[in-house]
């Protein structure tokens, strides 16, 4: 169980303490953050609200500790990492406890998405041993008016101390997707925790703690963002930010210093749909790609742009599946499940009502109690209605109706988001073209976004983010690149 066993450590009395130079501490500042349990809209549980003191210390000891990391042999790094990989596993249930009051995450899945992590720990590590322990060999004479006296030699180094900042959807697995690459790097790793989702995120950090890792080389500071994400980002003993998120990031992007940035930021991933695609595949990615987790990811079909032709047979597929969504509380496995805030679910609802008031279908009947927001297809969308543009981050999915692909082509571009999008057709040619012509940093043919597998490199357009993830990615992502070059007195060439 949550805070329990293994656990204890991490909490006292009822709010959790913060990690830093290996210990689990509370705060000077006597004051914490409430986590409010989407499902009940009650305090669930409490963490420390960490000082700016603090965090300068925190990032003293990431400095200190992040040297004689990088003098730590690759195969021991990625020795700690497996071995953090199968703590977290073995823990599952109860990091999956705190998904589900934390971020009314389906108890299946919040288990899906520890078990995903530990992967993903344990392919970096792997990763991370073949690609770091390989450089680059170059001579001089493939320069023009150069003979062979230099030979120059390039590896990849750590950056330093990377800040991490994960969104509330993913609390555990966009932590590591940033903790792993950046440690096996060399580097060390101080994490931001979303709110929604910081005691998952403490109660992963445990097991990192518990596979032994050197003091500091990992820290977690809690507390809201709006409150010590500036001081965080603009500190200056960080070295590179990785951050996901939304519209937030662009602002990070605008105050960060003169580091490497990685932001995966908000999409509006759009589904164009062919006249001769299978309509039934269609509407099982729509359902799959528009409603777990209950639209909550950045990667979820966000607006399906159907050819007029087939729209009334695809619209009816999709009602029908539609009416086959659970509904209710996360420990139940429901499909459709309390979206993350009140504040979300009225952000949800004025986008609806907006829709409501310039003419857009309804193919349910709106329904809401609490955060909780019944699956709801808009059909009928048009470009005025701010639902056509705007990402809202719940189950609900806006249909616009196109004459021609050109049409849907265009409808996706003139967006501000460039993340993901999907075509469905059986005409692989046409779906090369039309991948080639959104402008998106990842296109599916013939199945809804997704991020995973989570080697595959991820990347945003636009406003969708800077930069590319996916373990190869951000392994890369968090190097410099060092060259030594060996001058010679004189021309040597090898003879064969
Ligand atoms: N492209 C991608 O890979 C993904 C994108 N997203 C996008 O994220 C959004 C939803 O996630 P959400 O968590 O609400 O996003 P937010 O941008 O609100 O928050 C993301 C993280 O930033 C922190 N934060 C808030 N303010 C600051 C600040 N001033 N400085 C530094 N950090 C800050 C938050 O902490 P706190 O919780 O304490 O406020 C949280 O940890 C959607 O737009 C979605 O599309 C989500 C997942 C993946
Ligand atoms: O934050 C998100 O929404 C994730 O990056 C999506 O991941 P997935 O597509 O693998 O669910």
């Amino acid at each position: 169980m949550a805070g329990t066993g293994i656990f204890s450590e991490i909490l006292d009395g009822d709010v959790y303490k913060y990690y830093a130079d290996g210990e689990w501490k509370k705060s000077s500042s006597s004051k914490t953050v409430a986590i409010i349990n989407p499902t009940t809209r009650k305090t669930q549980y409490k963490v420390q609200a960490c000082t700016q003191e603090e965090v300068n210390k925190t990032m003293e000891t990431a400095k200190t500790a992040q040297k004689s990391w990088a003098k730590t042999p690759l195969w021991k790094r990625a020795e700690l990492l497996h071995k953090a990989a199968a703590i977290l596993k073995e823990h599952k249930a109860s990091i999956a406890e705190c998904l589900v009051k934390e971020i009314a995450k389906p108890a299946k899945d919040a288990v899906t998405e520890v078990v995903r992590s530990g992967d993903l720990v344990s392919y970096c590590a792997e990763e991370g041993v073949r690609i770091l322990g390989e450089g680059k060999f170059l001579v001089s004479d493939s320069f023009p008016g150069n003979e062979r006296t230099k030979y120059c030699l390039t590896s990849k180094i750590p950056l330093g101390v990377i800040l991490a900042i994960p969104p509330f959807n993913y609390p555990v697995n966009l932590a590591v997707s940033k903790i792993a690459p950046a440690l096996i790097a060399g580097n060390s790793l101080v994490l931001k925790p979303p709110t929604q989702g910081a005691v998952a995120a403490l109660h992963m950090v445990h097991c990192f703690h518990l596979a032994g890792f050197p003091k500091g080389l990992i820290s977690c500071v809690t507390g809201k963002g709006s409150e010590i994400g500036d001081f965080l980002t603009m500190h200056p003993a960080i070295n590179c930010i990785s951050f996901t998120g939304g519209d937030t990031g662009i602002s990070i992007s605008k105050k960060a210093g003169m580091i490497p940035l990685q932001m995966e930021l908000g999409g509006k991933d759009a589904c164009i749909v062919l006249e001769d695609a299978d309509l039934d595949l269609v509407a099982a990615n729509i359902i799959k790609g528009g409603f777990s987790y209950s639209g909550q990811r950045c990667t979820a079909v966000k607006v399906v742009l159907v050819m007029e032709s087939v729209a009334d047979a695809l619209v009816e597929k999709v009602k029908a599946k539609v009416a086959k969504l659970t509904v209710g509380p996360p420990e139940n496995n429901c499909d459709i499940t309390p979206v993350v805030s009140e504040s979300s679910a009225n952000f949800i609802e004025g986008l609806v009502m907006d829709a409501k008031q310039k003419g857009a279908t309804f193919c349910q009947e709106y329904r809401r109690e609490g955060n909780l927001i019944w699956p709801l297809l808009l059909d009928n969308v048009r470009p005025d209605m701010r639902i056509a543009w705007e990402e809202p981050f719940g189950p609900v999915l806006p249909v616009i109706r196109i004459g021609s692909v050109e049409e849907g082509i265009h409808h996706c571009n003139a967006s501000n988001f460039g993340l993901q999008g999907c075509v469905f057709t059986k005409d692989i040619n046409k779906a090369v073209l039309i991948s080639d012509a959104m402008e998106t940093g990842t296109v599916q043919i013939n199945s809804a976004p997704a991020r995973g597998p989570d080697h595959f490199p991820f990347q945003g357009f636009k406003d969708s983010g800077i930069g590319s993830q996916g373990v190869t990615n951000s392994i890369n992502m968090m190097t410099k690149v060092k060259t030594t070059v060996i001058n010679l007195p004189t021309p040597s060439y090898t003879m064969g």
